[in-house]
């Protein structure tokens, strides 16, 4: 499955609004959500995580759970997205095979390379900028960041972190070959028209 250059990720805090802003996501076209949901019950995550995988399916949309590997897997989800203090990388291989897109956060040249030892299909770099939508993360690496990440491997690196539709020339000069936004789509008053003005900022280059 090719890996989409948007992946737009839900409102941490779940529920019918943030699955409202992935399915007018998903309708305008965008090519991969992770369900990115903090906070609450397994179950809780379970479900949510199934309403999104029943919102991109039959859109062949790619639906990828941040954190939990066995949550993707118990909901037919085609990936995980793994930070540093979730399961290994080359665990999470070996648990979910071959055919599970899984990606890592990275955030320097060293992790990145090793992470794709491990079996990365594509990387997740940031900040970009700085961003309110998470606390306690290191300085922004700026496009120059990105930079120097996309040019230590060749899987596809995603930046996030600050991005907005304006950004995203700045980021493609860098070599990243997509974004991630939480806030851009869904904090945004309209998420389908913020879906699509990032989706042209992508394929304007
Ligand atoms: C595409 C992408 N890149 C980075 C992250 C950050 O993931 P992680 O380090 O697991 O932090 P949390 O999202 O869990 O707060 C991501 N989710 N997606
Ligand atoms: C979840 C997350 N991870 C980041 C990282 O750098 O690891 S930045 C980030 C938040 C991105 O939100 P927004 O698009 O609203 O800035
Ligand atoms: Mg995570």
């Amino acid at each position: 499955m090719p890996m989409g250059r948007l992946h737009v990720l839900t409102d941490a805090r779940g529920g019918a609004a943030a699955l409202a802003a992935v399915e007018a996501a998903v309708d305008a076209g965008a090519p991969v959500v992770q369900v990115r949901a903090k906070g609450g019950t397994d179950r809780e995550l379970h479900d949510f995580a199934a309403a999104v995988v029943a919102i991109c399916a039959p859109a062949g949309a790619t639906c990828l759970v941040n954190d939990r590997v066995d949550v993707a897997l118990a909901v037919g989800a085609d990936g995980t997205h793994l930070g540093a203090g979730d399961l290994p990388l080359a665990a999470a291989r070996r648990v979910a095979g071959p055919a599970h897109l899984l990606g890592g956060t990275c955030r320097d040249p060293e992790l990145a390379r090793q992470l794709v030892a491990e079996g990365a299909d594509y990387l997740g770099v940031g900040p970009a900028w700085p961003t309110t939508t998470k606390t306690g993360l290191p300085d922004a690496l700026g496009p120059s960041g990105i930079a120097a990440v996309a040019a230590a491997v060749d899987v596809p690196v995603i930046a996030i972190g600050g991005v907005t539709a304006a950004r995203v020339p700045a980021l493609l000069a860098a070599g990243a070959a997509g974004v991630a936004v939480v806030g851009a789509v869904s904090a945004a008053a309209d998420p389908a028209a913020a879906t699509r003005e990032l989706l042209a900022a992508l394929e304007r280059g």
